[in-house]
């Protein structure tokens, strides 16, 4: 009865919070701390019910006392991250002597979700960027945050690949943009298929001039292959 009322209690603080989105958007504004309490708490009274469908004996088992919270700690704090936070704030820098040239960072580490059975997928991102000569150039770790930000989700690749880029651009108005990412899915390698850990998927995105000029993605291309080699 008393677990009754507090689940009760619990989800109306939760449906106050936001209307549902879909997983790979963000809520609207960050969560602060009572929110984030509020929704952690919510989730592990779920969670506790799913460990007892599947006949897990949490309130006993030594191994799994503290899992159903543990992982609702996880989804809200860690996997789910990247809906809850503020994008990161970008720190611009003028382009003062009118930089024109393609400039290629990474390889990223993506750390991400797979949004059809909530398994991880991980690998990297490169990113291209062509500035505009009148324009800003951002912090080079500004780049790495906002992989993170988007990767923190319960996401598809090829959406997650759009999202950095359509980000990317809306802040920062390069002449060309291109992302790239290539991933382990283990939706693939640990159930299903059971397909190879080596097993990649990559998906590109190109924006602007690099979408149009051979020459820029092949240089784009070719950058991304010296730096997975690690020989730029
Ligand atoms: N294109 C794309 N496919 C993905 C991604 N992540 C997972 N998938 C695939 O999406 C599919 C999931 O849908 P279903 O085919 O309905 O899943 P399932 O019946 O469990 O199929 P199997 O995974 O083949 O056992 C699987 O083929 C996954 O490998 C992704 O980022 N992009």
């Amino acid at each position: 009865m008393v677990i009754h009322m507090e689940r009760q209690h619990v989800s109306v603080s939760i449906h106050r919070l936001r209307p549902p989105r879909l997983a790979n958007e963000g809520v609207n504004g960050a969560l602060d701390s009572s929110e984030r309490a509020a929704m952690i708490g919510a989730a592990t009274l779920k969670l506790e019910e799913l460990f007892d469908v599947l006949q897990v004996d949490h309130r006993n088992d030594h191994n799994t006392r503290d899992t159903p919270q543990r992982v609702a700690k996880m989804f809200v704090e860690e996997i789910m991250h990247g809906r809850y936070c503020d994008p990161p704030a970008i720190t611009e820098f003028d382009n003062a002597q009118g930089f024109d040239q393609l400039i290629v960072t990474g390889p990223i580490d993506v750390r991400s979700t797979c949004a059809h059975h909530l398994m991880p997928f991980y690998g990297e991102a490169t990113i291209g960027v062509l500035p505009a000569p009148g324009g800003k150039l951002i912090g080079l770790s500004k780049y790495d945050r906002i992989v993170d930000y988007f990767a923190s989700r319960l996401q598809i690749q090829e959406e997650l690949v759009k999202q950095i880029g359509e980000y990317l651009v809306e802040k920062t108005a390069p002449r060309g943009l291109a992302v790239r990412v290539s991933a382990v899915h283990m939706c693939k390698t640990q159930r299903g298929v059971r397909a190879s850990h080596r097993g990649r998927m990559v998906s590109t995105a190109y924006w602007g001039v690099l979408a149009e000029d051979a020459g820029l993605k092949a240089e784009f291309q070719q950058e991304c292959i010296s730096l997975e080699r690690g020989r730029s």
